[in-house]
């Protein structure tokens, strides 16, 4: 059975300072790298065969920590970045008006199609991130790969698996340097397909960082 684990990257500079990224970066912060060397001790032992990250900054820096513990080469896939979220982009969650909390709202609270401007919606985001997760079928036999991607993407991934619609992930805490594992089976006699067998754990942190929502 194909295993495949999934972890959120290292806390940023600006998770810390609650601003939004999206496909925006910010450098890792001491815990966020902390974060990533903790997760890396914690899978070492799993039997990791590919480290498979979006192309962005944080999850390439977290991924690159992994892979040499995992012994290992990262594998870049633009598929995993985070939720592209347009014109909001860099900007402070607390300086939004009016009418830029009502595009993050109409986004998080339960319109598939909906968007902020010049941005991504979330079906679109649940397509290409399970087009990547899809292509880990591809991988030789015994592959074990580890996908290191983003809070929300990540959380539209579970989300979508388990049934429930890809805005749902705002419903999911997936903090930084969480670990979640979805497998993919063929039993007749359970659900076909990808099923998820943990999500979101942080045993691994001593120091676990509050969601930017938290905060
Ligand atoms: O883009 C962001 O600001 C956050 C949203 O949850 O995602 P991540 O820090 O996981 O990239």
């Amino acid at each position: 059975m194909l295993q495949v684990y999934l972890v959120r990257h290292g806390e940023t500079q600006w998770n810390a300072e609650r601003r939004i990224q999206g496909q925006s970066d910010s450098a890792l912060t001491e815990k966020g790298e902390r974060q990533a060397w903790q997760v890396a001790e914690r899978v070492k032992a799993l039997g990791i065969t590919h480290v498979i990250a979006s192309d962005l900054g944080r999850t390439r820096r977290t991924a690159e920590i992994i892979a040499q513990a995992c012994g290992c080469d990262v594998t870049l896939d633009a598929r995993l970045r985070e939720l592209d979220m347009g014109v909001l982009e860099r900007r402070h969650l607390d300086t939004l008006s009016e009418e830029e909390e009502g595009w993050r709202r109409l986004l998080v609270n339960g319109t598939p199609d909906g968007r902020i401007p010049e941005g991504e919606s979330m079906l679109e985001m649940s397509n290409r991130m399970h087009a990547a997760l899809n292509a880990c079928r591809d991988l030789p036999a015994g592959s074990r790969p580890l996908l290191v991607s983003h809070g929300m993407a990540l959380g539209c991934l579970v989300s979508t698996i388990l049934g429930l619609p890809a805005w749902a992930e705002r419903r999911l805490r997936l903090r930084n340097c969480s670990i979640s594992r979805v497998d993919h089976q063929e039993s007749p006699w359970l659900a076909p397909g990808w099923v998820v067998e943990t999500a979101g754990d942080i045993s691994h942190l001593d120091a676990p960082a509050l969601d930017e929502l938290q905060r």
